[in-house]
């Protein structure tokens, strides 16, 4: 997990917005092949299930970009089957 302050307002609006906080959450999912690794993460990413949905070859990328309480939230998840990390 890394943390960062990005800026995010212009020197001339009054400097209360001036600078936002940014995080970023990686998440890596890993699992068996066919298993819904695939279908889980782009449920969280695109906020729906693929209807249709291709074994994964190397690794899966998928990212979500989320406001809360003012704070831009990334984030970012890898899917792959577990041979990739032997
Ligand atoms: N019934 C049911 N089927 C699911 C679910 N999640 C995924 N599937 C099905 O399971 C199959 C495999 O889903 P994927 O998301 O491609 O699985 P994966 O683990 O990413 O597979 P690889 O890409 O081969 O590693 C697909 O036919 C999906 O439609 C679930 O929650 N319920």
């Amino acid at each position: 997990m890394e943390s960062s302050l990005e800026f995010s307002g212009s020197l001339g609006s009054g400097g209360s917005s001036l600078w936002s906080r940014c995080r970023t959450f990686k998440v890596l999912v890993i699992g068996d092949s066919a298993v819904g690794k695939t279908c889980l993460t782009h449920r969280l990413c695109a906020g729906d299930f693929p209807c249709r949905v291709e074994s994964t070859i190397g690794v899966d990328f998928r990212e979500r970009q989320l406001d809360i309480h003012g704070e831009r939230i990334t984030v970012s998840c890898v899917s792959c089957f577990c041979v990739f990390l032997l």
